[in-house]
């Protein structure tokens, strides 16, 4: 199954819970535009090369379309297309003023020097300047991307439309940006894990937890729920996985990935295993914050851990969905598990528009205030009409942007 059906699947279910008719099913989910874009560049080499870039609007219809940028080499439009459909429903369910889209272009970065990144990004921007906008689209980091590439997006679009700091989220603190977003999703994670646990009556001391990918997202979900007494017993990268029975030592692998370009490679003290074994680890949270497509049919049965966060987007297929739900897993679904981050990129954009500066106990109380009730919302509403919180969240995602889509009128 490619990633806009897995998308287009959860949207259906979802869709069939509020009897929605078929012409409006095609509404929400068709994009209002998809862009795609040559980028030819000079390498440091002399020789010129040809990338592609893509863009896809999904939907304006509760305000400007927000989404990521990734560069990878696998990027393509159907994966784009299916992104940019869950930023429509993620924006609804955390209830902040955004519909959804999604940007990348296919490019393996680490065969990129600085200068060649920024090249391409400059190039990337000269392209789409029209289209994106602080009213319009506003871009953000995906993977692949991170604060300097939202830095050059700023200044390359400001030449063509004057100075404007919200037209991109994620940039560095010093230029525009805001304390907190480096963590706001791995502390997201965090924060609805606790309240996971709450609901379902767990201690979070009690509580064995293994977490797969340890970049941004997987090194601050880490550390949070790490100080809240969690025992985080397995962490992984691409090197492998890292596991002790006792409590992995978090800070010590914090900086060991700080001092060595980010990679645990060489972590010493634990015992190694797969990141295949790492999801059929015996721990009660299991949270996949790598790669999307990573619990299958194949492995779901092996699955032991009884919750899921959905850090990454996309980690469980949906042929693994009904599985794992049928084995009576709990499964906090990426539309919400992950929403931490658009959350403070929502903050930035409005600290930019208002030239009021946060701070970052303003930051996280809010990001708190947010994420909880999204959480509150999505678990009442999955245990007054009996469904899974994936479900739960995709009705209450497309009711807001359904309802908003009728109250704008179709004609
Ligand atoms: N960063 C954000 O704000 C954000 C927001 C929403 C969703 N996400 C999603 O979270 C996931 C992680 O994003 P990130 O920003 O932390 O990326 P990142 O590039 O900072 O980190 C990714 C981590 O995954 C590891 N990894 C890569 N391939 C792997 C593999 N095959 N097996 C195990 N580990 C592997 C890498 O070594 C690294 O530790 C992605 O799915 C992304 O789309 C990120």
């Amino acid at each position: 199954m490619k990633a806009f059906e897995a998308v287009q699947h959860y949207f259906d279910r979802a869709a069939d819970q509020l009897s929605l008719t078929d012409n409006m099913r095609t509404l929400l989910m068709t994009a209002k535009r998809e862009v795609q874009v040559q980028i030819a560049v000079e390498r440091d080499n002399g020789q010129l090369q040809t990338f592609i870039g893509y863009r896809v609007q999904h939907d304006d219809s509760r305000g400007p379309m927000k989404g990521g940028l990734r560069y990878h080499h696998e990027v393509d439009l159907d994966e784009v297309r299916s992104l940019a459909s869950l930023m429509t429903w993620k924006t609804a369910v955390v209830n902040i003023p955004y519909g959804g889209a999604k940007g990348g272009i296919a490019v393996d970065v680490h065969s990129l020097s600085t200068r060649e990144r920024e090249r391409i990004t400059r190039k990337f921007v000269d392209e789409i300047h029209d289209i994106i906008g602080p009213d319009t689209d506003i871009p953000a980091p995906d993977m692949g991307t991170g604060p300097e590439e939202m830095a050059w997006i700023m200044n390359q679009h400001n030449k063509y439309h004057g100075f404007n700091p919200g037209v991109v989220t994620g940039k560095p603190v010093e230029y525009y940006g805001i304390p907190g977003r480096g963590e706001a999703t791995g502390r997201g994670v965090g924060i609805l894990a606790l309240k996971m646990l709450g609901r379902l009556g767990h201690k979070a001391e009690k509580t064995r937890v293994a977490i797969q990918g340890f970049g941004n997202v997987g090194t601050h979900a880490a550390q949070f729920l790490h100080e809240s007494a969690c025992k985080v017993v397995a962490i992984s990268d691409l090197s492998g996985g890292y596991y002790c029975e006792s409590g992995i030592d978090v800070p010590a692998a914090l900086h060991h990935a700080e001092v060595n370009d980010r990679s645990l490679a060489g972590f010493a003290g634990v015992e190694h295993i797969t990141n295949e074994a790492l999801l059929e680890l015996d721990v009660e949270m299991l949270i996949p914050a790598a790669l999307g497509g990573v619990i299958t049919s194949e492995n779901a049965p092996r699955v032991r851990a009884p919750l899921i966060i959905e850090a990454a987007n996309a980690p469980v297929r949906p042929d693994a969905d009904d599985i794992l739900t049928e084995q009576g897993v709990k499964i906090l679904p990426d539309i919400l598990a992950n929403a931490g981050g658009v959350t403070v990129s929502y903050f930035e954009w409005a600290q930019n528009r208002q030239y009021y500066n946060w701070n970052l106990d303003r930051v996280r109380q809010e990001l708190d205030r947010v994420l909880s009730a999204a959480f509150e919302e999505v678990w009442d509403l999955a245990q007054q009409e009996n469904v899974s919180l994936r479900t739960a969240a995709f009705m209450l995602g497309i009711s807001r942007v359904g309802r908003a889509t009728v109250l704008a009128g179709i004609t």
